[in-house]
């Protein structure tokens, strides 16, 4: 059926999404009375499970390409369904009225998001972004599932090139905002550390220009450089700012102990390393300056536990074993490594897996990173695949994670501490398969 792609008219999109309020994009997912947005990916096109949604009991979808457009009563034909998608969620954003805190960050983006969600629920209806869903398709989606009572939202926002924040910011719409740190990641879109930094700032711009807030780590000098001609500042950190904590790091998990006049007192977390401070201190602050009930605060921090591989602690016979091998980067690496370093063990033994999207400074990286290795004692490592293979190193090398797994195996190490992390797409976590 031919037909002339049209311009989204968003009040008759926006009066069905009223009526079920309920967005997929996956017909693996998909639930009775969803509306069905067809996207492209590099696998599929949307268009062709268009049909077939509606067949599983889909409200409605909207299509891209006139020869899927076959059902006009139950679909709207767009020029595309993604930006469709988009303008939908800018629209639901701007029937809300209420605030929305955007995250985003190097490192820490969805702990810190799952902590300022926990402390904020203790006072408030909220919606978060659910496990990490922050791109072009997971940002929209996200708004577009902020029902009417929600009280605040906080909405996780990740990238890999410029223009992307400021991107999901003109939907999204923020009135609060954290930078979490500056490090580095994705380097091959970004460029440099500095590429970083002037990508994770389109936040503080938007935020800027629209008589936001920002909520800012005290601690990070080049984080408060950033700041100028912000309207609204709230600080947190260990030392001069609005909300002063100590980090207590000694065992595996982080506790915080809150300083100043605060009454949140102290928290005894569920997460590993001192790498959190900063992220439990942004749930403190932003719960704080939101009047949650002070003594409501703690509880829900310390009630938080990871989940999805991220710095999770197993217990396996007498071993502690790290298990953070949801994501790796140059920064991230280096947390963990020093933290692991710093804790009180008999014996530590390290598994590493390749970081992934380094670009040039791909090789040199790795290198910086067994430089570190170097400056402590182990018992011994392990690092895996990537640009590992490429680098000089003392260390054992091993091809893949199942190679790690078989040789942790045969080791049978006792009372020993262990670390594990990688890049995603090292699948560091099947050492323990
Ligand atoms: C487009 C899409 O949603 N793809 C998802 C799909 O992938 P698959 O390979 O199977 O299919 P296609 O992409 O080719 O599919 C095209 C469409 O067809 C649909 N479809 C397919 C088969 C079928 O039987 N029925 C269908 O309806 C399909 O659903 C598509 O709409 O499935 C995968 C498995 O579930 C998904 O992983 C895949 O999702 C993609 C990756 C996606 O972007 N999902 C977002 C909702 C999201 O937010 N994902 C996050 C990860 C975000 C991330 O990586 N963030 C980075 C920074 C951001 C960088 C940004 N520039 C970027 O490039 O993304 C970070 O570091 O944090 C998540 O899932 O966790
Ligand atoms: N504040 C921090 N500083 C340095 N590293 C951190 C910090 N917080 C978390 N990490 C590291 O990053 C890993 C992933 O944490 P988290 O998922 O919260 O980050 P993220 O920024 O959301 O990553 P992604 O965008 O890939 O989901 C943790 O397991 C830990 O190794
Ligand atoms: C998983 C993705 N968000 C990410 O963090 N990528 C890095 C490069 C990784 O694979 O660890």
């Amino acid at each position: 059926m031919q037909q002339t792609l049209l311009t989204v008219n968003i009040e008759q999109l926006y009066s069905i999404y009223q009526q079920h309020r309920s967005v997929q994009t996956d017909t693996r997912k998909l639930k009775t009375n969803d509306i069905f947005f067809a996207l492209k990916g590099d696998n599929f096109n949307g268009n062709e499970f268009a049909a077939k949604a509606l067949e599983m009991g889909a409200a409605f979808a909207v299509v891209d390409e006139a020869a899927y457009y076959t059902i006009p009563e139950k679909m709207m034909l767009v020029a595309d369904a993604l930006e469709a998608l988009q303008q939908l969620a800018l629209w639901h954003r701007q029937q809300l009225h209420i605030p929305i805190l955007a995250i985003t960050g190097t490192n820490g983006k969805t702990t810190t998001k799952e902590l300022v969600n926990a402390a904020l629920s203790a006072g408030f209806k909220t919606y978060a972004t659910v496990g990490n869903l922050n791109n072009h398709i997971g940002v929209p989606l996200t708004i577009l599932s902020i029902l009417p009572d929600v009280e605040i939202a906080v909405i996780e926002m990740g990238a890999n090139h410029q223009q992307e924040i400021a991107s999901y910011c003109r939907i999204a719409l923020p009135t609060h905002g954290i930078i979490t740190n500056i490090g580095k990641a994705h380097l091959e879109g970004f460029g440099s550390e500095e590429g970083v930094k002037k990508a994770k700032g389109e936040l503080y711009d938007f935020l800027r220009a629209n008589n936001g807030t920002v909520f800012v780590c005290n601690d990070y000098g080049y984080l408060v450089e950033m700041l100028k001609s912000i309207p609204h500042i709230i600080t947190y950190g260990s030392k001069k700012a609005d909300y002063i904590g100590e980090s207590i790091a000694d065992t595996a998990f982080l506790a915080v102990a809150l300083r100043g006049s605060s009454q949140v007192g102290f928290i005894q977390t569920q997460l590993v390393g001192a790498y959190n401070f900063p992220n439990v201190m942004a749930a403190v602050a932003v719960a704080s300056h939101f009047k949650v009930p002070e003594n409501k605060i703690a509880p829900a921090i310390a009630a938080y536990t990871p989940s999805n591989n991220r710095s999770q602690v197993i217990q396996q016979d007498n071993n502690t074993i790290i298990m953070d091998a949801y994501n790796a980067n140059p920064s991230s690496m280096r947390a963990a490594i020093e933290n692991f370093a710093g804790i009180l063990a008999p014996n530590k033994v390290l598994l590493l897996g390749a970081m992934m999207e380094l670009g040039a400074d791909s090789v040199k990286e790795h290198q910086a990173l067994v430089n570190l290795l170097e400056r402590n004692h182990w018992d011994a490592v392990v690092l895996v695949g990537g640009d590992f293979k490429k680098i000089n190193h003392p260390y054992i090398f091993m091809e893949d994670a199942t190679a790690a797994g078989k040789w942790l195996k045969q080791q049978q190490f006792q009372n020993t501490y262990i670390l594990i992390k990688g890049s995603r797409s090292t699948g560091m976590e099947r050492v323990l398969a």
